[in-house]
C-alpha cells in the first residue's frame, strides 16, 4: 500500500495524543486475537485488555468511524485493519538509528518494529570499533556517511539513541536531510522545526512518573 493511501484526519477531526495511545494499544491487542484464531470482540473485552472502560473505547473507536454491531461487537480483522491504516501501519515506515550503544543494541535486536511496518535501513555510530559490524540484521554505518546513505535510502524517521550532548546537532543534522518524524531516546528536549514530529522517550521521566503515583495513592 502507498503512504498516499493512509487514512488522514482533518484538523477538524485530530485524534488526541492519548487517543492514538490507546489506538495503538487496540490494535496491538487485536493483533493477539487475530494470532489467536478470535474473529470478533467487544469494547468490554478490549477494555479490560488495555485497561480503560468501556465508554472510552467505543468513544475512541467511533472517532476513527468504526461502531460496532450491537450483540456481536467487532469483527477482529477488519478492525485491526482500519487501526493499522489510521496509524500508519500496513505502509512500510523506513527508519535509521543513530547511536548503537547499549539502547541502540537492543533497538536493532527487536523484532517488534518489522511486524509494524518499520524497516531500520541502516544504524551510525561514531566509535570506529562498531562501524561495519551487523547489529540484528542492520550494518553499522560511520556517521560520516550519514548525508550519502540518506540521500540513497530516503528514510521517513530516525531514531536517536546517542548520549544527550549530541542529541541536538545529530537532529539538525537528520533533519536537514528530510527526516519527518524522529524518536528521541536522549534526555533532552529536541528544537527542530514544527513540520518534523518528535516523540521523546524518557524512561527515567516515566519511572519518576511512576514513583509519584505510588507515593501519592
Ligand atoms: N540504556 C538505557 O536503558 C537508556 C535508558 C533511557 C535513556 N537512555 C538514553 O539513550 C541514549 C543512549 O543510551 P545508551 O545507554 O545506549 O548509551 P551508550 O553510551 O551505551 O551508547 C551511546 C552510543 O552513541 C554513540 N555516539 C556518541 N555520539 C554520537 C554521534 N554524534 N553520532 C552517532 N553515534 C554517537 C556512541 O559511540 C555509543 O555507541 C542516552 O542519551 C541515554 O541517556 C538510555
Amino acid at each position: 500500500m502507498s503512504k498516499d493511501m493512509n487514512i488522514h484526519y482533518d484538523s477538524s477531526n485530530e485524534l488526541s495524543t492519548p487517543a492514538v495511545g490507546r489506538l495503538s494499544l487496540y490494535y496491538r491487542e487485536l493483533q493477539r486475537l487475530q494470532a489467536a484464531g478470535l474473529t470478533s470482540t467487544n469494547s468490554r473485552d478490549l477494555a479490560a485488555m488495555v485497561n480503560v472502560s468501556a465508554a472510552v473505547v467505543r468513544r475512541d473507536l467511533s472517532s476513527i468511524q468504526s461502531t460496532g454491531r450491537r450483540g456481536v461487537g467487532y469483527d477482529v480483522a477488519g478492525l485491526a485493519d482500519h487501526i493499522g491504516k489510521v496509524l500508519g501501519s500496513g505502509v512500510q515506515w523506513k527508519a535509521i538509528l543513530i547511536g548503537v550503544g547499549s539502547l541502540g543494541n537492543a533497538l536493532l535486536r527487536y523484532k517488534g518494529f518489522e511486524r509494524l511496518g518499520f524497516t531500520l535501513a541502516a544504524a551510525f555510530d561514531t566509535d570506529p570499533a562498531k562501524i561495519n559490524r551487523n547489529v540484528g540484521g542492520t550494518s553499522i554505518c560511520s556517521l560520516t556517511e550519514l548525508e550519502p546513505i540518506l540521500r540513497q535510502t530516503k528514510p521517513e524517521l530516525a531514531i536517536i539513541a546517542v548520549p544527550s550532548e549530541q542529541a541536538t546537532e545529530v537532529a539538525a543534522r537528520v533533519v536537514a536531510l528530510g527526516i519527518q518524524g524522529i524518536l528521541n531516546f536522549a534526555p533532552t528536549t529536541l528544537k527542530v522545526s514544527s513540520n518534523v514530529a518528535v516523540i521523546n522517550v524518557d524512561l527515567a521521566s516515566e519511572l519518576q512518573q511512576l514513583a509519584f503515583r505510588i507515593q501519592n495513592r
